[in-house]
């Protein structure tokens, strides 16, 4: 869908006035903006810009409202967000290989969540778009040689080699194609599970196969995000996996200006690179570029929130992000590591409420445990688990719902996190360590994860 023509009624616009056909999302371009690629040829890099906002949207604006709608349940309490994926996806063939692999392993996490509580899961994906990263030091150095940082498939490659570390604009180029090959792979999947071509995806008593592919219709009901978008779903005691929301890190905004389009059934414009974009710790400066960006586009947005942030801040950012204060809006994903999260997040939590902001509080257990052994980013899933516990124990005390979980998950049996189900030190790691940036939980240890979880949720 390409909305970036008048729509419909629109007035005439005089000119050097804003225009409604211009994303408001453009002022981000006079703010400061961290993280950014200095791409190698800035004139390709503006004719790539152009060329992304012609090209078809990868998300729709009505998709997009439903998971607003889906995660407004989650933040009253009706159901749990299960968000997960790569730190950095692979693009082109390798990209679309790993769809399935995660598909399947977030699922069966949604759904060991889902029957233990009996209640529904809101599934996204950190997929379809999760390839750019925001990195601590500009260079490393390789084998004697200083290089440019890998920063995200998007951006560069992740070879130790001057020519691959360049900041290539025909990249964004790539991460799109690859971007909509992936959501082609997830709609296949999700028609194989209703057509039930894919055996394996169905619960032994499943309803039979009737040769209609359902029906979407939008009823508002908590049943029918549910029966339609839920990664699981609750029928007559069976479990059915069906789709997968989409969200990224929203971090080069070259990319991501070039998908805000305007909805002209609603006048709001949109994000249509993805469902949820998030805000990350590192991009998140309230007078910043990445947080103006994302405060004018209506999507249902993420933001990361760490151990240093101060409360005040917090609230500031919550005030610019979800101003009218609607339910589900704002997904705070909180990674304070194991050591800090019940020291610094009551405060936080506190704070929030109090300022009237019904989020959704998620957990990612993954970021503020990042240790290095053996010359390896690595974490503990003990200490992955205990900032889990310690989330719950925060929000329970605060009379809140822990509403979710953000993970880094790999679809198959990656070395990369130790602890139960994995390398026991760090000699184990080199086995199958495969990851693009940060350490992934292995399939095992999802489903481990998920058991944890459940067992956390059912405890009440
Ligand atoms: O995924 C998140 C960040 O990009 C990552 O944790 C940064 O890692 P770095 O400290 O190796 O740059
Ligand atoms: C960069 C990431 O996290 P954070 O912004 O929390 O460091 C990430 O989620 O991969
Ligand atoms: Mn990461």
């Amino acid at each position: 869908m390409i909305l970036t023509e008048t729509p419909p009624g629109t007035p005439p616009t005089t000119p050097g006035a804003p225009s409604a056909t211009i994303p408001p999302a453009a002022n981000w371009r006079t703010l400061p903006a961290v993280q950014q690629p200095t791409w190698s040829d800035p004139a390709l890099a503006a004719r790539v810009m152009d060329h992304l906002a012609l090209q078809p949207s990868l998300t729709a604006p009505a998709d997009v409202r439903r998971l607003g709608a889906a995660l407004a349940h989650v933040s009253a309490g009706r159901a749990f967000l299960v968000q997960a994926g790569d730190c950095a996806e692979p693009v082109g063939a390798a990209g679309l290989a790993a769809v399935r692999g995660k598909h399947r392993v977030i699922g069966e996490m949604a759904e060991i969540i889902s029957s233990a509580w009996n209640a529904p899961t809101v599934t996204v994906g950190r997929i379809a778009g999760q390839y750019a990263k925001p990195r601590s030091q500009p260079q490393e150095t390789v084998d004697g040689r200083t290089l440019p940082v890998f920063r995200g498939s998007m951006v560069n490659a992740p070879e130790p080699d001057p020519a691959a570390r360049r900041h290539d604009p025909r990249r964004m180029l790539t991460a799109y194609h690859t971007a909509r090959g992936v959501l082609g792979e997830l709609h296949l999947i999700a028609h194989e599970t209703a057509s039930g071509q894919l055996s394996e995806l169905w619960a032994p008593d499943a309803e039979p196969w009737t040769g209609q592919l359902p029906t979407r219709p939008w009823d508002g009901t908590l049943r029918s995000i549910v029966r339609d978008y839920g990664q699981t779903r609750r029928t007559d005691g069976t479990w059915r996996r069906t789709g997968m929301w989409t969200s990224h890190e929203a971090l080069v905004l070259d990319y991501e200006q070039a998908f805000v389009r305007l909805d002209p059934f609603t006048g709001e414009h949109y994000l249509l690179s993805t469902h949820q974009p998030w805000i990350g710790e590192r991009t998140r400066q309230t007078d910043g570029a990445h947080v103006a960006f994302a405060a004018r586009i209506a999507n249902p947005v993420g933001l990361k929130v760490g151990p240093d942030a101060d409360p005040a801040t917090v609230v500031e950012l919550c005030r610019r992000l979800d101003p009218h204060r609607r339910p589900g809006r704002l997904t705070l994903i909180t990674r304070m590591g194991a050591a800090r999260v019940r020291d610094r997040l009551p405060r936080i939590v506190r704070a929030v409420e109090e300022a009237g902001h019904e989020v959704v509080w998620a957990c990612d257990p993954m970021h503020g445990n990042t240790v290095t052994e053996g010359g390896r980013k690595t974490r503990h899933l003990s200490a992955v688990h205990d900032e889990i516990r310690g989330f719950f124990e925060v929000l329970r005390r605060a009379g809140q719902w822990p509403g979710g979980v953000h993970l880094e998950v790999a679809g198959d049996h990656v070395t990369e996190c130790l602890g139960d189900h994995g390398p026991k030190d760090a000699a184990g790691l080199a086995r199958a360590y495969r990851t693009l940036c940060d350490p992934r939980l292995n399939d095992d240890q999802a489903r481990a994860t998920a058991g944890l979880i459940a067992d956390l949720i059912a405890r009440g």
